[in-house]
């Protein structure tokens, strides 16, 4: 298996790292002894080797075309490592710990063979992003026991295997307690057409991890995907660390780094489960900065699931409208209210077609607004009557409006107690 990347404007980018067998990533470095960490993420280029990368499916024929074609052109562009990266190839490639190469490799942009996987049709398969270990893995496989999980290296990648029958669904992280909406997941619900079929709340229970025999004096720097660290940025400072923290794909590729680099002055924030697979101890355990830490997932099909009544529903909508100074959003949400529907989430998103509107009657020159996408989640089945009224009227007044699911809500009673480190509990929500 091998792995894909997002949005256009990242493909250019990423087809010439992955190229070259390195894979991009945004970074972002600050020092928690200091009081330079804000929690948004500076961008900087990043990337890392990765040995027999590229393996077997690939899911773009543009990028397939690039890479035969252009093979010594790829070889060229291998400078664009960073030099943190340069540095590490440097140290130890192995401990004779690491039983990496048996995992399945995540799907990426320039998988070339379309071939179904040798168990289609016997079992579900499941795309997540990250490697094996990464806390999405451990949604994917409670929100679908015994599936067979689909490794990718970006949610874009997720979103294409599903739509390319590569795999049959995709649980993909939307939002988390402590860090916040995951917003490249709100755009590419938009950019592709999925339905989402479920949600699925786990606890996330993060970890420092270390090559065995690390002391924490020797650390200088820790690395994970942005989320993991923005949940733990606190404990991180309370336990003294003098360190820089940098941005990883995701905390299962993070902890594979580490391992096979032999980087004895790097920790990780990942799972329980990343340091048995990778080879690593645990140095600290459960440091989220609030032990209720949650992550939402959706649960995504090709195939919307039929809307019901007999439990709990919850429906997503985007909408938009572009009429100029009206009162859309106070309108959407009192078709709701009126009808006795509670909402669970709003969310807007920058308009990627029409990003700013003009607005003529200023006193001095022309006003310019931004303009939006609204995400709107409400609790209601659209086997409801009332939701069905709600989105007639809704559509008065928006110019464009979509439902991007109806599914069960996740009403799995909440565990009160911390249930240990590995890669998250779940409770999951779904029929489909
Ligand atoms: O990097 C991982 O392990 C992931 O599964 C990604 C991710 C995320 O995107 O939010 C998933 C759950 C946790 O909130 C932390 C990270």
């Amino acid at each position: 298996m091998a792995m894909l990347p997002s949005s256009p404007a990242l493909a250019d980018t990423c087809q010439r790292i992955y190229l070259t067998r390195s894979r991009p990533s945004t970074m972002r470095t600050c020092c928690t002894n200091q009081s330079t960490y804000t929690g948004k993420p500076g961008i900087f280029p990043s990337g890392f080797a990765r040995n027999d990368w590229q393996t077997s499916c690939a899911i773009l024929s543009g990028n397939h075309r690039l890479q035969s074609q252009d093979s010594n052109k790829h070889l060229e562009l291998l400078p664009v490592m960073p030099s943190s990266s340069n540095r590490d190839k440097s140290s130890s490639p192995s401990l004779g710990l690491v039983p990496v190469s048996n995992l399945p490799r995540p799907l990426s942009n320039t998988i070339s063979d379309l071939s179904p996987s040798p168990t289609h049709g016997s079992q579900l398969r499941v795309a997540y992003q990250g490697m094996p270990g990464a806390y999405s893995e451990g949604a994917a496989t409670t929100a679908y026991p015994n599936c067979d999980g689909v490794p990718c290296d970006q949610f874009d990648v997720a979103f294409r295997a599903v739509e390319l029958w590569l795999a049959d669904r995709a649980v993909l992280p939307v939002e988390n307690s402590l860090g916040g909406s995951i917003h490249r997941n709100y755009d590419l619900l938009l950019r592709h057409r999925l339905h989402i079929v479920g949600e699925i709340q786990t606890s996330v229970h993060l970890c420092l991890l270390t090559l065995p025999g690390v002391r924490k004096d020797c650390l200088t720097r820790v690395i994970s995907h942005p989320q993991a660290l923005a949940q733990c940025e606190h404990t991180l400072t309370a336990l003294g660390l003098n360190v820089v923290l940098e941005s990883f794909d995701d905390t299962a590729a993070a902890a594979e780094y580490v391992a096979t680099n032999g980087l004895r002055d790097t920790a990780v924030i990942a799972s329980a489960r990343s340091a048995e697979l990778y080879g690593l101890q645990i140095m600290e355990q459960d440091i989220e900065d609030d032990p209720r830490n949650v992550t939402r997932f959706l649960m995504l099909a090709r195939e919307p699931m039929i809307p019901r009544m007999d439990r709990p529903f919850k429906t997503s909508i985007v909408f938009a409208h572009d009429k100029l100074g009206t009162s859309m959003l106070f309108k959407v949400l009192s078709a709701f209210a009126f009808r006795d529907i509670s909402l669970s989430k709003i969310e807007s998103r920058p308009h990627r077609y029409s990003p700013i509107r003009l607005v003529d009657d200023a006193n001095v020159g022309t006003a310019k607004h931004f303009e939006y996408m609204f995400y709107l989640d409400f609790q209601a089945s659209m086997a409801d009557v009332r939701a069905q009224n709600a989105l007639k009227e809704i559509q008065e007044y928006t110019s464009f409006l979509r439902v991007l699911g109806s599914y069960p809500m996740d009403m799995t009673p909440w565990p009160t107690t911390s249930s240990g480190s590995g890669s998250g509990s779940g409770s999951v929500s779904s029929s489909n």
